[in-house]
């Protein structure tokens, strides 16, 4: 593809997009992918000039822009050698006209910097949440030890290492025999905070694919009973192959009806160690790796997630034994999804505690720990532990 074709391209990607960001469709990663699956003239060196033009594109508009073509121009307006690609020529785009409408540059939509400000992040901490993520991966302690000569030592998450950025991570040996999982160093750090011992009675309700569940399951040594619900089928599904890959027996799986959950837990009712709700949320400590998630968002929808959060937080609270623990993970540095909701829990369920964990990173936030990416270097976070009368 020639330069030009290639910023073409991506103005057509940043197009599908913004209407997927208007209109509640695909993530940006899937529409990428589903793009170049129909366009195989686009070598991988093709796939990856576009995508980077995509993503840079992404980061510097702060809203949802009117067009792919006033994201690009954004994009041009920084890099002579981009704004030389719209030349009109064969598939390049239309040269550049006088008074064209440019993206607005920014962080993120107004309402969601404000909603991070009260949330207690400085301005300065802001320019960190759609910087680039790194790549980082889980040992798995139930294989033996993965040969990785490019990779280094994670320096909080024991254990975990730092690829390069890029590496394709599934054509690895030590991802294909179960020794790895990507996941970020945050991610395994939060994780810490559920007290794991072999032979523990754990439920991971909202396990998704189970990033967090396979993290448990090494942990416990795979001895004990490890239930990883969701009520999301699509995901769950994965986590059977994920865990024969991990060498991981002791994980049971089970599809949650999103009404009526406690039914189909009740042979668990005050019998568990352990309860971790890793909630669904609004995902904005995770823009390094979606940065198009914040044009996503709106109030009505953090509304209704804060709903969902309180909901599954309250299941939670039924399947913990007496003295056992809940744990509450949110992605998020809204205090709305993660310290005030805490607060709320406390307040609604009186003998429950909480208990600051002991954690590698993060600051004491509220009730529980906070990681962000600029003082951290990992996605953002808020964890808390609770324990049960
Ligand atoms: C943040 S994701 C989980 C990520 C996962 N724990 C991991 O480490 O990869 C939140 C999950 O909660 C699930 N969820 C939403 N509502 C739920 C409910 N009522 N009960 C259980 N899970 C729910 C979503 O389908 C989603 O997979």
């Amino acid at each position: 593809m020639t330069p030009g074709a290639r910023t073409e391209a991506a103005i057509e990607l940043l197009d599908a997009i913004i209407t997927a960001a208007r209109e509640g469709g695909a993530a940006a990663d899937t529409l990428i992918a589903r793009y170049f699956g129909t366009r195989r003239y686009a070598g991988s060196k093709d796939r990856r000039a576009v995508r980077e033009l995509v993503y840079a594109a992404i980061r510097l508009a702060g809203d949802v822009p009117p067009s792919g073509r006033a994201a690009m121009l954004l994009l041009a307006d920084t890099d002579p050698a981009i704004a030389a690609t719209f030349d009109g020529v064969a598939h390049g785009p239309a040269a550049i006209g006088p008074d064209e409408v440019r993206a607005e540059p920014g962080i993120a939509p107004p309402w969601l910097i404000e909603a991070l400000m009260a949330s207690g992040l400085s301005a300065d901490a802001l320019p960190a949440l759609i910087s680039r993520a790194t790549l980082d991966v889980r040992v798995n302690a139930l294989k033996a030890a993965p040969d990785l000569p490019d990779a280094t030592p994670l320096s909080r998450a024991v254990g975990g290492m730092r690829l390069p950025t890029g590496t394709n991570v599934e054509a690895l040996p030590a991802w294909r025999d179960g020794s790895i999982e990507v996941q970020d160093e945050g991610s395994q750090i939060v994780g810490l905070a559920m007290p794991a011992r072999a032979g523990d009675r754990i439920v991971d309700l909202c396990a998704g694919a189970g990033g967090k569940t396979l993290a448990l399951a090494a942990r416990m040594q795979d001895q004990g009973t490890l239930l990883a619900c969701d009520t999301d089928r699509t995901r769950l599904s994965r986590l059977p192959a994920r865990a024969e890959r991990a060498g991981a027996t002791s994980i049971e799986t089970r599809l949650l009806d999103p009404k009526s959950e406690l039914a189909a837990l009740e042979t668990w009712h005050a019998s568990a160690d352990g309860v971790l709700v890793d909630a669904p949320c609004s995902g904005t400590g995770t823009w390094r790796r979606n940065p198009e998630a914040r044009w996503r968002l709106t109030p009505d929808r953090l509304v209704r997630l804060v709903d969902t959060q309180r909901h599954v937080l309250g299941i939670g609270a039924e399947l913990v034994k007496p003295g056992g623990s809940l744990v509450y993970i949110v992605c998020s540095l809204l205090d709305a999804e993660g310290r005030e909701q805490v607060d709320a829990f406390l307040a609604d369920h009186p003998g429950w505690r909480a208990e600051t964990p002991d954690l590698p990173a993060g600051r004491r936030h509220g009730f529980g720990i906070r990681l962000d990416p600029a003082n951290d270097g990992t996605d953002g976070f808020f964890v808390a532990r609770l324990v049960a009368p």
